[in-house]
Order: structure tokens, then C-alpha cells, then sequence
């Protein structure tokens, strides 16, 4: 496990707790090992870019993620094969891309659940999604299926907006039987998205889901959920919110998302509403950076030095260097707020922003995952005389969620092909040397 953050080892795990001679006079304890699961539809994203016109002819909502039949699926990729529109086959699926950049950013091992062919050739999608999957990503509790696995057209706007086709061969034939129930509870947390729910035909990726939150809660291990869409939330808004209330610890979504989920248009009053519903918000808003929203515990409050912001909650930041907290292990809960703007303003180019809140959401989870580490490692921290969620405070994990989201643009890739530089160049060698 790398630690996020300013990562110098030595200010996690000092020194002398290795030293090689004191080591042989007494018995080192095993390192815990530390991972994340997630249940995801396997698919490939296939991205190209292309007019509106395209898309109304095809009848794909701007911005939606629709599934569709295999005839139309076969026009498409024919008409983006003919016209050499096609610019990138790769790798996708929400949850694939954020476990498989939670291994690429903590160095260390996540298991995703879901589907795979089980005749594979070189070449096919299946091959392509397993190439370009982090050796981190354990794939070894996968479904084998007879059939492909899903496609994803994903088809990138001029101004920059994606909209996704889905073509979903195999993927959502995952079934329960297939969640190992010792793997989810020994996780840090389990991650899910809202598009599991809309399995159809009698695919039972539904009930995969559902069977892997009943084995997470009764081990209180965390659910994150993460939206997708905003067109999936606005079919049934409080259907969502009662899943919410019931299942889910960790909500991810977007602006959008957000209100469609809340009613509110503004992301710090869509996060502070779905706070009600969880324990930990995570609203990314495009280039107006993200928000946090979440609880702590009012005797450990922490007040910021950075500058107090404005906004529909005035100084809402006010204790942002506070550490998130599960509202039931607070005695006072209060609420607490945190928000950053763009890394650097965001790269100079955007070719689309395809997986950036998914990248961000990776940075919660390590985050997350070093804290559970941590406290396994070196359970007489101070750090854990109070339970916290993070091992960071609020603020420090919106920077770390929003340079991650940052990395995932300037990569063109929603799957990071490698982690954050150790030292950024945008920082002076002496911060180093503090
Ligand atoms: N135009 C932009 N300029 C600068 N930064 C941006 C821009 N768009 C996105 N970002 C960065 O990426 C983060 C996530 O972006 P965004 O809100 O678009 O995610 P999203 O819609 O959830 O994406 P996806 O669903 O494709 O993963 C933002 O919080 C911000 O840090
Ligand atoms: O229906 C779906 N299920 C799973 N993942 C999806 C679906 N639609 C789009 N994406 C995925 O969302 C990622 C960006 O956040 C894309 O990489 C795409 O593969």
C-alpha cells in the first residue's frame, strides 16, 4: 500500500519500527493486507467522436448512457468503422475504471466482480479488457460466460460531452452465486453503481449486487455507490433515495446527478441534501472543481486556515480539515464541507472528460483503504483513538480527489497508465525537505 498524500513513508511508519537488528529480538507482526471489491458490467469502451446529428439519427439522448439492440449495435460500429471514426478501443465500465485506478494510485490489489468470456481470442474485446486491466485488479472471482462481453460506443461530442451506447452482449449475466461472501467482508469497501440496477431479460446482475450489500452491511463494510447518469436517478428519484438511505455509505455523483437525485441545481446544496441519505458525499461539478460533504464529530472538529468561501451555505468550509466520520459513530454529529477548484485550472487540453469523477472517486477509496490499513498496521496510532471513515481530513482528499481527476484528463484515458508523479513538478524541492 502507497500512502496518498505528501508521500513520504517516513511520516507514516517511522523507522525504528523495522530496524533490521532490533527485528530479530522480536516477532515482527504479519502486514495486514489491505483491498477494495467492486461489481461492475464488463465492457469495452469504444470511443469516437462524432456530429449530433449522429446521435438523434440513432435516437441516443445527449449525455445518456443507453442501452441498445444488437441490430443498431452492428450499424453503429459499422457506420464509425467505414467513416475511420473509431479513435480508441479500451477498457471501460465505471467500476472497472475505478478499481483499476485504486490499484494504479495505492499500488496495491482491488477484486472486481462480473463477468468474463469463456473462449478467448486474441484480439477480441474480452482480450483487450483483460490487457488493459491493472495486474493489481484481481480478476480471479470473474463469471465465465458463454458470449462477449459488453460494448460501449462511446461517442465524444464537439463540445466535449459523452454519451454512451451500450451494446451488452454478456455482461450482465453475473449471478450471486458468484460473490464470495469472505472476499466482500474483508474488503475496506465495496463499490457499485446506479447502472447494476437496470439489468433486464432475466440477467441477475441485479441480484449480485443486491446479495453483495446484504454481505458488506452485515460486516459494516462501507457501500459506495456512484450515479452514472442523471437520466437513470430522474426515472424514479425517490426509489434512489430510499436505496440510498438503506444501502449506501458513500455517494459519488455529479451536478447533474446531484439533482437529479435532490432537486437542487447547485452541487453544495445537492450534497449537503444527499447527506441526509449517507454518511460521505462526493459532487464533482466540471470545471468548477468538487465538493465534499460529510459528518464529524463536533469535539474533534478542526478549523481551516485556508480562506473561508462563499456560497449557498456561507462559509461552508469553515471545518474542512476535519476528518470524515460515519454519523453513527458520532455522539454530536456536525456537518461538514469542503470544496477545491480545478488543479491548475485543468490541463490546457480536454479532449473529453470521459472518467475524471471516476478517477476522483478512486483518490476517496485509497484514501479510505489507508485508513483501514493503518489502523490494522498500527493499531496504537493516535490516529485511531476515534474512529474516523479517511485517513485524511476533508480538504486534503478533495486535492487528492481533484489531482487524480486532473491526471485521468491529461491522460485522454479514464484508466490511469500510471500513478501521480512522487514529486510534483509544480512544487519547489524545499517543500520536499520539510
Ligand atoms: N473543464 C474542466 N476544466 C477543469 N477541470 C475539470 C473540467 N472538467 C472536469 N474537471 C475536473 O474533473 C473532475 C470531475 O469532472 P466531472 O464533474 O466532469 O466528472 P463526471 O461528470 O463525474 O465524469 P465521469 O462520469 O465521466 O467520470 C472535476 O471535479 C474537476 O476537478
Ligand atoms: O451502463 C453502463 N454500465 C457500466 N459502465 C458504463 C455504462 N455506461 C457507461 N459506462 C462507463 O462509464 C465510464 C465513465 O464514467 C465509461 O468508461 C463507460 O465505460
Amino acid at each position: 500500500m502507497k500512502f496518498p498524500g505528501q508521500r513520504k513513508s517516513k511520516h507514516y511508519f517511522p523507522v525504528k519500527n523495522r530496524d533490521p537488528l532490533l527485528a530479530q529480538m522480536t516477532q515482527q507482526p504479519q502486514r495486514f493486507p489491505t483491498y477494495i471489491t467492486g461489481i461492475d458490467q464488463t465492457l469495452v469502451d469504444i470511443e469516437a467522436k462524432v456530429g449530433d446529428e449522429l446521435l438523434e439519427r440513432y435516437a441516443l439522448p445527449k449525455g445518456n448512457s443507453t442501452l441498445i439492440d444488437d441490430e443498431k449495435a452492428h450499424a453503429l460500429y459499422s457506420e464509425l468503422k467505414t467513416n475511420k471514426l473509431v479513435s480508441d478501443e479500451f477498457a471501460g465500465g465505471t467500476i472497472g475504471n475505478t478499481v483499476h485506478n485504486y490499484s494504479i494510485l495505492a499500488d496495491d490489489r482491488s477484486v472486481l466482480f462480473g463477468v468474463m468470456s469463456n473462449n478467448i481470442e486474441v484480439g477480441s474485446y474480452a482480450y483487450r479488457y483483460l490487457c488493459n486491466t491493472s495486474s493489481k485488479v484481481d480478476l480471479n472471482y470473474l463469471q465465465p460466460v458463454d458470449g462477449p462481453i459488453g460494448r460501449c460506443f462511446t461517442l465524444i461530442s464537439e463540445c466535449g460531452e459523452r454519451t454512451f451506447a451500450i451494446s451488452k452482449g454478456a455482461m450482465d449475466k453475473l449471478t450471486p452465486e458468484y460473490i464470495d461472501k469472505d472476499i466482500v467482508q474483508g474488503a475496506s469497501a465495496l463499490i457499485l453503481t446506479a447502472y447494476l440496477m437496470r439489468a433486464s431479460d432475466g440477467d441477475q446482475i441485479t441480484d449480485a449486487a443486491l446479495k453483495a450489500i446484504e454481505y458488506a452491511k452485515e460486516a459494516e463494510v462501507p457501500v459506495v455507490l456512484t450515479l452514472g447518469t442523471r437520466f437513470l436517478i430522474e426515472e424514479d428519484p425517490s426509489w434512489w433515495k430510499s436505496f440510498i438511505k438503506d444501502n449506501v455509505t458513500i455517494l459519488a455523483m455529479n451536478e447533474d446527478e446531484g439533482e437529479a437525485l435532490t432537486g437542487f441545481s447547485d452541487p453544495l446544496l445537492a450534497s449537503e441534501a444527499a447527506l441526509e441519505l449517507c454518511d460521505l458525499v462526493l459532487t464533482t461539478a466540471g470545471p468548477l472543481g468538487l465538493y465534499m460533504a460529510g459528518y464529524t464529530e463536533d469535539s474533534e472538529k478542526r478549523e481551516t486556515s485556508h480562506t473561508l468561501l462563499p456560497g449557498m451555505i456561507p462559509e461552508f468550509n469553515r471545518y474542512e480539515f476535519s476528518r470524515p466520520k460515519l454519523k453513527a459513530a458520532c455522539d454530536t454529529p456536525i456537518k461538514v464541507y469542503a470544496h477545491i477548484s480545478p488543479y491548475m485550472g485543468g490541463p490546457e487540453k480536454i479532449r473529453n472528460t470521459n472518467g475524471a469523477g471516476d478517477g476522483a472517486l478512486a483518490a476517496l477509496l485509497h484514501d479510505l483503504a489507508s485508513n483501514t490499513f493503518h489502523k490494522a498496521n498500527v493499531p496504537g496510532s493516535s490516529k485511531h483513538k476515534r474512529d474516523g471513515l479517511c485517513y485524511s481530513s476533508f480538504s486534503q482528499v478533495c486535492k487528492y480527489a481533484n489531482r487524480v481527476a486532473y491526471e485521468v484528463l491529461a491522460q485522454h484515458s479514464p484508466r490511469l497508465s500510471r500513478g501521480l508523479p512522487e514529486r510534483e513538478d509544480s512544487l519547489e524541492e524545499a517543500y520536499w525537505e520539510r
